[in-house]
């Protein structure tokens, strides 16, 4: 394993320009590789780093591992290092109230001068900005935070393969003249993190998704007017960010002038610290209040940080009291999301919130073949049918499949055809069948509602053991292969009807509440392990 990494970064050094790698591949560390499976573990220091990693390099690196074990190989990304530690708030617990002073603390120990955080741990750590700071320069700092907000900070945003980068984040603080520089040489696309390629065009619309979509689009075309915040929530992979990255696109499109900036959550801490330790709020939030379209990803992420809660709140009121648009996104709805001060979680329910849900199957195959196209190898339904029968859970999910397939049939010189499917996912398929049994579902479902293992075949009928058994119902259905009336003789004895009874119910009642709907994301996903 340790060869094949070596030669894998070689080869993504070689590739890559510097920066990219060093920001994105060389942190990466190779875990263990199951020779059996096919399967190869690599750890990146952090989420953000990770999700990156996994959307832009994950077919690369899978192809070199293709090459060298000569056979497909499945590589899973995983956290590794702790997560960042934000400054204290400025005095109080409670946060919100209290703004300017850092505090003392854990926060005395900062420096008295600003300096560039060339030791940084913090988690947007990304690459120098586009080359200009390549590393052979020192990191001068020439104003409290003079980097960051005109050439934006690494927002993990998706510049077409090209991944710009700024200060806040960065492992280096810019150079002296990088104000100026960057001024002149950056795009919009470049300021806003803003990745071309997501956009309501491919953004596959149905069911799951498509009053989200909706939304999305009435925000782009009255920004600051029809709902403010919009506030996205759903589980992994399901669209969120192309979302999100769709409207800003679309309002650059409109008025290339405008004020747009792309950012993750994790990437926000990290300039609140990067502004904290540089005593430099006051340019921060000249920045962040000045915007006209603030994209937030990942809101969960301020989960406990006071003193990031608190900055946001004040970006928030100022841009939502000057009708500037905000739009945040989520793995949960506002209520539901822990860590997070009251007043910004009632800010947040403030305007429109919407779910995006997992995709159902005709939508699954809508994406795949969309997909193929787009890569220009066309898939034919029946392989689209037959992947997204059998990968249900997310979108991500799905292209990693589909990226399988086009690199297995190329590489094995064979015409895609479901043989070829069943071949290239031989792996996939059998984890995910079969770690999913209905033995599974019911003690994970039992264990989520604390009731007995024993309540799933029992007769008894108290609403607190009927409702974890019908959801239990519907996942087997959902996850399992099983039939209505198989699933009904596994939880003891039922007739068929009843099953059919629950799966309908479950579903239907997802889509109208989403405390239940969040449950079950929850499910969903321990259960896919
Ligand atoms: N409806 C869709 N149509 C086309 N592509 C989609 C759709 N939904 C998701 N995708 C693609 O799936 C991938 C994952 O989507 P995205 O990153 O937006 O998910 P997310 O909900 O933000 O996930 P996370 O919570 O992990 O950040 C992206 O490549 C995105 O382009």
């Amino acid at each position: 394993m340790e060869d094949f990494w070596q030669t894998c970064a070689q080869t993504l050094e070689r590739e890559l320009p510097p920066q990219q790698f060093s920001a994105w591949i060389r942190p990466l560390v190779p875990v263990a590789f199951d020779e059996s499976a096919g399967v190869l573990r690599v750890a990146a220091p952090n989420r953000f780093k990770m999700d990156w990693v996994r959307s832009n390099y994950c077919g690369r690196i899978e192809s070199i591992a293709a090459e060298w074990f000569q056979r497909p190989i499945q590589v899973k990304f995983e956290l590794d290092a702790p997560r960042a530690v934000e400054p204290p708030p400025p005095r109080s617990q409670n946060g919100l109230q209290h703004l300017q002073q850092p505090s003392q603390g854990r926060g005395a120990s900062a420096p008295a001068q600003p300096r560039a955080p060339q030791q940084s741990t913090y988690p947007g750590d990304g690459p120098s900005y586009n080359g200009q700071n390549n590393g052979s320069l020192p990191a001068q700092q020439t104003g409290p935070y003079s980097g960051p907000y005109t050439g934006p900070s690494n927002g993990g945003a998706q510049h077409g393969g090209q991944q710009g980068s700024g200060d806040a984040g960065g492992a280096r603080a810019p150079v002296h003249n990088a104000k100026s520089d960057l001024n002149e040489a950056t795009g919009i696309y470049e300021r806003s993190r803003l990745n071309v390629d997501l956009t309501f065009d491919n953004f596959v619309t149905g069911k799951a998704n498509q009053l989200a979509r909706a939304a999305a689009l009435q925000v782009a075309e009255n920004p600051g007017t029809s709902y403010n915040p919009l506030f996205l929530y759903g589980g992994v992979g399901l669209g969120k960010t192309h979302l999100i990255h769709a409207i800003g696109n679309s309002m650059v499109a409109d008025n290339s002038g405008a004020r747009v900036r792309y950012i993750h959550a994790e990437q926000f801490v990290s300039d609140v610290v990067k502004a904290y330790q540089r005593k430099a709020f006051d340019e921060f939030k000249r920045y962040y209040h000045s915007l006209d379209l603030l994209l937030i990803d990942d809101i969960q992420f301020f989960s406990g940080k006071n003193r990031t809660q608190e900055e946001f709140f004040y970006a928030f009121e100022a841009l939502v009291s000057l009708r500037k648009q905000i739009i945040i996104t989520s793995d949960t709805y506002p209520k539901e999301l822990a860590g997070i001060d009251d007043r910004l979680i009632s800010r947040f329910d403030s305007g429109l919130t919407c779910a995006i849900e997992p995709p159902e199957l005709e939508m699954r195959v809508a994406i795949l073949l969309k997909k193929a196209e787009t890569e220009g190898m066309p898939l034919p339904e029946e392989c689209a049918f037959f992947i997204a029968k059998h990968l249900r859970s997310n979108v991500r999910e799905l292209e990693g499949a589909l990226r399988k397939v086009l690199a297995y049939a190329k590489f094995h010189g064979r015409a895609i055809g479901v043989e070829v499917c069943k071949d290239a996912l031989k792996d996939l398929l059998s984890v995910s069948n079969g770690q999913i049994t209905v033995e599974n579902i019911q003690k994970t479902v039992a264990d989520f509602y604390k009731i007995k293992v024993a309540d799933m075949y029992s007769k008894r009928r108290p609403a607190n053991i009927a409702l974890p058994r019908q959801i239990a119902m519907y996942l087997a259905k959902e996850l399992t292969q099983k039939s209505l009336p198989e699933i009904g003789e596994l939880f003891g004895g039922r007739d068929h009807t009843t099953v059919l009874h629950a799966v309908r119910k479950i579903s239907e009642a997802r889509t109208k509440q989403a405390e239940l709907n969040h449950s079950l994301h929850v499910l969903e996903q321990t259960l896919k392990g």
